[in-house]
């Protein structure tokens, strides 16, 4: 795990745990024996740690939190024995020093870095705080402004930066052309000479945690504990963090480093931090599915985008952004001059943000070719149509993309619930076939949901996963079931915030409840902000909007949403729908002509309105959700409850401190969720969301978490 030589005079201790070089326990004893033979040896007059391969570590092994192997030679120790060596240590950064990295580099006395790297302490983003002496050490070296923006962002930050912020000694200069070998070779290389230059210095002000800090005034911690109250809403770790900086400034080190150890005691075993490092680790798991090799995935170095509307041109973005041509086609050249003027004033955009340079905006551009004929689409790898939602014309689509594209070139098609199957079945190259969801506005948004079919093959399938990953996309296979993940899940939520109203809340009521919980936004606003007409034109396909078509036995809840379409009431885009809003602005008012209708809705549909506590509010919204994904699991339509976890916090806004749907369903415990989907379902037993999943009825049966049981399923499948 670490490598010990030495080169003129100098000890090199290289850090060895690929992909990251995380300080794991056999890292931490390797450091600490690296340290102990450097200095028994006479002839060594300086130290150097370097990452090995192509980073410094990246933190503190975060597998190592839950099964407490952290506390075993804890890294604080480890640092403060680097920080107390006689002999000068020189880090040497590449990649990117994060989290337990950064503290590492803290605690040794001179830090380079190559200019390609990224330093940060990431911490609060997994629940935590720099909880190995950083927020004592850095706000005594860059200042507690600088250290207390740093730590409680958990942005991390350019190597010229945190040159420019005084964390580093020195920059070592690599361009973007130069290999991680050459990088390598190279700050070691100067990370040698600095360390033969100050062999003999005295390290009299090199021990950071003898420096003192500057105090600041109360204001600037009011001030930024408003900023991240605000940024961060409902988040512990950030606030915490700064309490613990805050004590940089009042303490000696050594007290200081008291109060960061207690407050990285109740951090740790807070639920929050559960949920968050949870949410790191399934967001990489997404690609680990069962009986997928990724490495069988094809090289996709051409696509093709069908329509230039807004979902198209988003989709275009994403690929030409990563240097990937793209044909972007459209029947009417109005409309592909539109959707090319979308995706140039998006690059404008970026280069006056400072988001990026004209010169890369405009090699992007470069990447782009627009055209009025599929014919130029003969060559592409894969193509995606982003054609209106309808099954016929999605089916034609593919028809003619089948006739011309060539024969490995796959097929996606982008759609929120039409049925993969069907829309294959146009085509003779089913097996290359697979639905691409992607999450408006398609260019920001990182979800992607990719849909097998019955006949997709597992070359398509890892091709287009590897794929979206190659544009940043956080992609999750799911399964062809109508709404696939995402939005079946979103229906029994939303009907039950629909239902709310028939039975006595108002939307501002709902939302109100929904927004505590921790969503960006409650489901009327987030409809309002959609456009109402859309879920309008799901419940047409889906045959339900004329009462004579409807099932007679299944609650109908969306006569209001209904009639507020009839009204032209679309949300934000015609300045009213749930709510009224003042012109180009999204803060909506509750409007009293809605409410009035959905008093009269009440009535007319036999409801007798009542007082709804926010309690009932929450659990019916979320456990009638929480249950379909049960659903989807026990179908096999998702593969794991990580995945409808990633799915809903980067997709729908659930908030990430909770650890997703199912995370938050362990949590709560699933015989009380059971218990209540029962009781809501005997008040209102034409509503089939409230029949319980088996899979929930067979854990909550057994007292067993969805996670264990799911995380040794999975193991045994793989056993087979
Ligand atoms: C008394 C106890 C005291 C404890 C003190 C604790 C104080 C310190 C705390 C910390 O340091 S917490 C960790 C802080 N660091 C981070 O949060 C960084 C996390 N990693 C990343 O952001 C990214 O991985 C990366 C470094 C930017 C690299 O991104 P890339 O896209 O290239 O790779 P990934 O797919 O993300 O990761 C590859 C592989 O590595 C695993 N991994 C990454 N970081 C860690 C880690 N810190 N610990 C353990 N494992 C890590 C990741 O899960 C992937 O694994 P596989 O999926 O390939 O198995």
């Amino acid at each position: 795990m670490t490598s010990y030589k030495t080169i003129k005079d100098v000890a090199v201790i290289t850090i060895e745990n690929p992909p990251v070089n995380a300080l794991s326990l056999a890292v931490r004893e390797g450091i600490l024996d690296g340290l102990s033979r450097a200095s028994k040896d006479d002839t060594v007059c300086a130290i150097v740690i370097i990452g090995g391969g192509r980073t410094f570590p990246a933190g503190a092994d975060i597998s190592e939190f839950a099964n407490g192997k952290a506390f075993t030679k804890p890294l604080p120790q480890i640092i403060e024995k680097i920080e107390s060596t006689q002999k000068p240590i020189v880090c040497a950064i590449h990649g990117t020093a994060f989290g337990g990295g950064l503290e590492v580099a803290l605690g040794c006395h001179y830090r380079i870095a190559s200019t390609r790297s990224k330093v940060g302490l990431p911490e609060v983003n997994l629940g935590i705080l720099p909880g190995a002496g950083g927020t004592q050490r850095l706000p005594r070296l860059i200042g507690v402004w600088l250290a207390a923006e740093m730590i409680c962002s958990g942005k991390p930050i350019e190597a010229v930066d945190a040159d420019a912020k005084g964390i580093l000694d020195d920059l070592v200069e690599i361009s973007s052309l130069e290999s991680v070998q050459t990088e390598y070779d190279k700050l070691l290389d100067a990370a040698i000479t600095l360390a033969l230059r100050v062999k003999n210095h005295s390290l009299e002000g090199k021990r950071v945690s003898q420096l003192k800090v500057e105090p600041v005034s109360d204001f600037f911690y009011e001030q930024l504990a408003l900023q991240i109250s605000k940024n961060a809403r409902g988040m512990n770790a950030p606030l915490q963090a700064l309490k613990a900086v805050k004590a940089s400034a009042m303490f000696p080190f050594k007290e200081g480093m008291q109060r960061e150890q207690q407050i990285l005691g109740r951090l740790f075993v807070s639920s929050q931090a559960k949920a968050l490092q949870h949410i790191f680790f399934a967001e990489r798991q997404t690609m680990k599915i069962p009986g997928i090799d990724m490495k069988k995935g094809v090289p996709i170095k051409f696509v093709g985008v069908i329509g230039a509307g807004m979902m198209g041109s988003g989709i275009a973005i994403n690929f030409i952004k990563k240097g990937i041509p793209v044909v972007l086609i459209d029947a009417e050249q109005e409309f592909l001059d539109r959707g090319v003027k979308a995706i140039e004033d998006y690059f404008k955009g970026r280069v006056k943000k400072g988001k990026t340079t004209r010169f890369l905006a405009d090699r992007s551009l470069g990447y782009l070719r627009p055209s009025l004929h599929y014919e130029d689409l003969s060559n592409v790898d894969l193509v995606i149509e982003a054609v209106f939602e309808n099954l016929d014309v999605k089916k034609s689509v593919l028809k003619h993309l089948d006739e011309i594209c060539k024969p490995q070139t796959i097929l996606c098609t982008n759609t929120s619930t039409l049925d993969i199957d069907q829309i294959a079945s146009a085509t003779n190259r089913p097996d290359r076939v697979i639905g691409t969801h992607f999450f408006s506005p398609a260019n920001v948004m990182r979800l992607m949901e990719n849909v097998a079919g019955s006949k997709t093959s597992e070359r398509t399938i890892a091709s287009v996963m590897q794929i979206s990953k190659t544009i940043s996309k956080i992609p999750v296979l799911v399964g062809n079931c109508f709404g696939f993940i995402g939005n079946r899940m979103l229906f029994p939520y939303n009907n039950q915030a629909n239902a709310l109203l028939q039975e006595g809340a108002f939307p501002h009521d709902v939302d109100k409840v929904l927004y505590d919980f921790g969503f960006p936004m409650g489901l009327f606003q987030m409809s309002d902000l959609a456009g109402n007409d859309i879920g309008l034109h799901i419940r047409k396909a889906q045959g339900i909007v004329d009462p004579s078509q409807r099932d007679p036995n299944e609650r109908y809840v969306s006569t209001t949403a209904d009639k507020l379409c009839e009204m032209k009431r679309f949300g934000v885009k015609s300045s009213k729908g749930w709510y009224s809003y003042a012109k180009g602005s999204r803060k909506g008012r509750p409007d009293k002509e809605v409410m009035d209708l959905i008093v009269e809705n009440s009535k007319a549909e036999g409801f007798v309105r009542r007082n709804i506590s926010a309690k009932e509010i929450e659990e019916r919204c979320l456990y009638a959700l929480i249950n379909e994904g049960f659903k989807c699991l026990e179908e096999g339509m998702a593969y794991k409850p990580g995945d409808i976890d990633i799915i809903w916090i980067y997709g729908y806004g659930f908030p990430p401190q909770k650890g997703g749907p199912m995370h938050y369903a362990d949590a709560v415990g699933l015989k009380k969720i059971y218990d209540s989907i029962l009781q809501y379902g005997k008040a209102d037993p034409k509503t089939s969301a409230w029949k319980p999943s088996k899979l929930l009825e067979q854990l909550a049966s057994s007292g067993k978490k969805l996670a264990k049981y799911w995380t040794k399923k999975l193991k045994a499948q793989s056993n087979l």
